[in-house]
């Protein structure tokens, strides 16, 4: 998982027009999670969710979803399902990767849906910087544009934000900016 990471890394530097190793080497000594997700099966599923509307505040999350699938993300209005591959991983885009990229690339909004008949598994590992790293967009992005997106932040910042007081969903940036600054005002 920690190759995979490197690799996207790398092609997310390419693609950003910034120095190829950046990314990849911000997260050499990061602090990743790995999660199982196992959803019972549901006799009323149009009543209930696996997992309900979220964003992920983690960087990138690399993710397995069995045969039964479930997950689906919101896109052009409407909630989209992802067939599951048993050779392909999901690759999605999270809350801190979006400050890394001064918001060039956005995280999606996702859940997971339950099934009638079948028990649903699926694997998570989600791309952490370490704790106390600090959040910054490289400085090569940002020579070519003019306003940072979002303040300097820890990613144990973000952790407790979204674990204490804040369900993670396509506003989390925002509201967080405004908890941080807030918080700091306090100080
Ligand atoms: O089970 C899934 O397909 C999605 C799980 C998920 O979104 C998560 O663990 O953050
Ligand atoms: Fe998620």
């Amino acid at each position: 998982m920690k190759r995979v990471s490197g690799v996207m890394m790398e092609l997310l530097a390419m693609s950003l027009g910034v120095d190829r190793l950046h990314y990849k080497k911000y997260f050499e000594d990061g602090s990743s999670i790995m999660r199982c997700n196992y959803y019972p099966s549901c006799q009323e599923p149009s009543l209930a969710l696996g997992t309900g509307p979220h964003c992920d505040p983690t960087s990138l999350t690399i993710l397995h979803q069995d045969q039964v699938g479930g997950l689906q993300v919101y896109s052009n209005n409407t909630w989209q399902t992802v067939r599951p591959r048993h050779d392909a991983l999901v690759i999605n885009i999270g809350e801190t990767f979006m400050a890394l990229s001064n918001g060039k690339y956005k995280s999606c909004l996702h859940r997971a849906t339950v099934n009638r008949y079948k028990e649903r598994r699926s694997l998570a590992f989600f791309v952490c910087p370490r704790e106390d790293k600090v959040v910054r967009p490289p400085s090569d992005l940002l020579g070519t544009q003019s306003t940072r997106m979002y303040p300097d932040f820890t990613w144990s910042d973000l952790l407790q934000f979204t674990q204490n007081h804040y369900r993670a969903d396509d506003a989390t940036l925002q509201n967080f900016t405004k908890w941080l600054l807030s918080s700091k005002s306090l100080i």
